[in-house]
């Protein structure tokens, strides 16, 4: 799902604050990313990356647990972190059956958080957010629905009581709230909320490209049952029910408990309702597109029959999700089993690195050529310049791989005669990739090496089937 939204963003607007009072998000810092370069525009209109970040946080929330399924009674709710730094997520979390996303983050990251932004899924509660402010992150965003201390419990265990009262919201929430706040007032971060209206036309072309088109199409055609409207609709309520607060009035309440009084309020309130139903309507479009359990997670052992059969259609959406080569997108994430289980949520797998295909970092839009090899002057093809998703996410990779731990690449595309040295070179033990192009030579890129290379496990899906 990174694949999926990562190669599509728009001119970034990293650090824009949606604040109430203010039409137009104020712009402070200026998008230094290298795989999508601000000044980079392809065709079509682009998820912006504050919105590309606060979507990975809601899937990871999603992120299958080894433990029974979360408990309604519960107070405290499973949280999805994206940690990003230099607008690269270098660390994706969920909450464990011990610590939360915050935690885990500290733990897994240390100072090095003092560079990064954070996006959650939930605002987090005081016990991480004291760590994570003492830890120096210079920014911190959550999702403005029921923070991670839920507020409505126990009202909310009868999803369809919209009336619930603020009296609903226990002592042990109010405490976190009233701690929060505090924490909030007197730090040095900026905690905020950062949501952007979709850009004009996004809305469309995601329902154009996917739901009503032949990416759906070409799920019906491997399922002739699947009713895809159906299942669209089924996520979007599963979704819906998850991610936004019921009622108008139980929202407008948890924001003020928040301290999100001019959210609460008109006309800013219906904007950031709006803004987060658009998001969660992006979310559910993706979702309904790998109509399996656990929105395409998958625990360790099942992991490659899986992924296996949910390849070719990350491809298939990769490609209507391109985004600086003008032709093709092309996505990669790298994800290692470590020896140690528990500390996150993800178990043992932990995220390496990921990328997709792109001009090189900092460079302007056009200026390098993009021709693919039916131009015949060969000095005006893109071959030379694209950096290849394996290439990026190797290279921007947080954490070092290592020889004693298996190590999976997934890529949405067969790996090309460039990029196998690299993958070798760099210990990966396991490939899932599609045939794409496989054995193929297109003089200034093949794809002739990977059938034979040595070592390492491959694991194929048909693009044809
Ligand atoms: O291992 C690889 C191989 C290729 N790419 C990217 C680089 C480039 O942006 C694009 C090239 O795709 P393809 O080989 O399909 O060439 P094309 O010219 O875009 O399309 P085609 O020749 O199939 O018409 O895919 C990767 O990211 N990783």
């Amino acid at each position: 799902y990174i694949l999926y939204l990562a190669a599509r963003m728009e001119e970034s607007q990293i650090c824009s604050r949606a604040v109430p009072g203010q039409t137009k998000p104020c712009r402070e810092t200026r998008d230094g990313g290298s795989q999508s370069d601000s000044r980079t525009r392809g065709p079509g209109p682009r998820l912006s990356k504050v919105n590309l970040f606060t979507l990975l946080s809601l899937w990871m929330e999603l992120f299958p647990q080894e433990e029974a399924e979360e408990d309604d009674n519960d107070q405290v709710r499973r949280v999805g972190l994206v940690v990003v730094q230099d607008t690269k997520v270098v660390g994706l979390h969920c909450s464990g059956a011990e610590l939360h996303a915050g935690q885990t983050a500290i733990i897994q990251h240390g100072a090095r958080l003092a560079d990064c932004q954070l996006f959650f899924s939930r605002r987090p509660c005081a016990t991480c957010l004291k760590m994570i402010i003492n830890a120096g992150v210079g920014r911190i965003s959550f999702w403005p629905g029921d923070p991670e201390i839920s507020m409505l419990k126990p009202a909310s265990t009868n999803h369809s009581n919209s009336s619930s009262s603020p009296q609903s919201i226990t002592e042990e929430a109010a405490l976190d709230a009233m701690a929060t706040e505090k924490l909030k007032s007197n730090s040095r971060p900026h905690i905020c909320v950062l949501l952007q209206p979709l850009a004009p036309g996004l809305a469309q072309f995601v329902t154009e490209t996917s739901r009503d088109c032949d990416f759906m199409q070409t799920m019906a055609d491997d399922d002739p049952t699947l009713n895809t409207e159906e299942l669209f609709n089924r996520h979007l309520k599963d979704f819906s029910r998850h991610f936004l607060v019921g009622s108008s009035q139980q929202h407008q309440e948890i924001l003020t408990q928040m301290g999100l009084e001019n959210f609460s309020m008109e006309p800013y309130f219906s904007n950031l309702r709006n803004n987060m139903r658009e998001l969660v309507e992006v979310l559910a479009t993706v979702a309904a597109g790998v109509p399996r359990q656990h929105y395409g997670f998958y625990r360790l052992d099942t992991l490659a029959v899986n992924y296996l059969n949910d390849l070719k259609r990350a491809s298939s959406f990769a490609c209507y999700f391109a985004d600086e080569d003008p032709k093709v997108g092309v996505g990669a994430v790298i994800w290692a089993k470590g020896q140690l289980a528990g500390c996150d949520g993800t178990g043992c797998l932990y995220l390496v690195g990921c990328g997709y295909n792109a001009y090189p970092a900092g460079s302007q839009y056009a200026e390098y050529p993009q021709m693919d090899n039916k131009q015949e002057d060969r000095q005006r093809r893109k071959y030379r310049y694209i950096i290849h998703a394996e290439q990026n996410a190797l290279t921007f990779r947080t954490r070092d791989i290592k020889p004693e731990e298996s190590t999976m690449l997934f890529v949405t595309k067969c790996p090309c005669d460039e990029c196998i040295p690299l993958i070798r070179g760099a210990g990966i033990t396991h490939i899932y990739t599609s045939d794409q192009d496989m054995g193929k030579d297109k003089t200034d890129i093949s794809y002739l090496r990977f059938s034979s290379l040595k070592n390492i496990h491959k694991f194929i899906v048909s693009s044809e089937d």
